[in-house]
């Protein structure tokens, strides 16, 4: 046991993702790809006795938490700070709900493995209804290709082996849960697709391409994420939208070649880390 821990975990975007349901919430979850970011969360566990949440000085209630501090009979504060906004398709409801599993194990002794505590987080992510594969995703790192969904028993990972810089430019938010409740079959045809498209060429310029293809067919682009897309294509620029969040992300330096202002970091090759 240890008065305190400290945890970065990365920031994911999803380019394109399939839904699996099942009862069992370590077995569902997405297939799809994404990029693993240096843009993340930091979070810091300390013992206490009451249960709090802060993410950027300000106090937060966020189901995937409140679900792993249960799992972990845990009275913990919980201090997060992040790079990204919540809610718009970074996953940073995954990473807080990862790095409080990881830094609540090590602070209160549970001894607990990285599987079981990776699939604590995916459980709680997936029953709060704000991801699926953003967890597993988190905790491999790189540039993860979800070949099968779930928790680290059930899914296959893979990954492209590359790694790239990317700028993002974030507009909105969007309800992962509303759209997950509205959108399912539209998404998974189109997820599919994408899928195999990658998998038959496992490259960045692949994974862009799909990603457009998966927005597109399913239908998620909202007009000013088009707009932006568009300008960074003709550019020359390979650009998508991240899932689940009004956020064009780019490769390289595409969106401030179109004359955009956008922030920018680079894929992140590891999973958590402690500080
Ligand atoms: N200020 C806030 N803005 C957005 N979401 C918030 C806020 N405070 C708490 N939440 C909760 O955080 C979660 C965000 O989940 P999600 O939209 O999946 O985010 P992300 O895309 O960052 O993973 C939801 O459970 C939401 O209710
Ligand atoms: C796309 C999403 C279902 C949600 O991602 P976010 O909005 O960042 O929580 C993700 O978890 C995935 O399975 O790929």
């Amino acid at each position: 046991m240890t008065d305190e821990a400290t945890v970065f975990v990365p920031g994911h975007i999803t380019g394109f993702f399939t839904i699996s349901e099942d009862d069992d919430p370590t077995k569902a979850g997405s297939q799809g790809a994404g990029l693993a970011l240096s843009d993340g969360v930091t979070v810091t566990v300390q013992a206490a006795d009451e249960r709090a949440v802060y993410l950027d000085d300000t106090s937060i209630e966020v189901e995937s938490v409140e679900r792993v501090l249960d799992a972990l009979n845990a009275n913990v504060l919980v201090d997060a700070e992040s790079d990204l906004p919540l809610g718009a398709g970074f996953g940073v409801s995954g990473a807080l709900a990862l790095g409080a599993a990881i830094a609540t194990n090590r602070v209160l002794g549970r001894a607990l493995s990285e599987n079981e505590l990776i699939t604590i987080a995916h459980g709680a992510e997936v029953q709060a209804g704000t991801g699926l594969g953003d967890v597993v995703a988190q905790a491999k790192g790189g540039i993860p290709i979800r070949l099968e969904p779930g928790g680290p028993q059930h899914n296959t990972l893979d990954a492209v082996p590359s790694r790239a810089r990317v700028e993002y430019l974030n507009y909105d938010e969007l309800s992962t849960e509303s759209v997950l409740d509205e959108r399912g079959e539209q998404l998974n045809s189109a997820g599919e697709k994408a899928l195999s498209l990658l998998v038959q060429e496992p490259t960045l310029s692949s994974f862009i391409y799909a990603s457009r293809g998966f927005a597109r067919e399913a239908e998620l682009l909202t007009p000013r994420v088009a707009t932006v897309i568009d300008d960074v294509s003709d550019t020359g620029g390979q650009a998508s939208m991240a899932m689940l969040g009004e956020t064009v992300f780019a490769l390289g330096t595409g969106l401030s070649d179109a004359g955009y202002e956008p922030e920018s970091c680079s894929t992140y090759p590891a999973g958590v880390v402690f500080q």
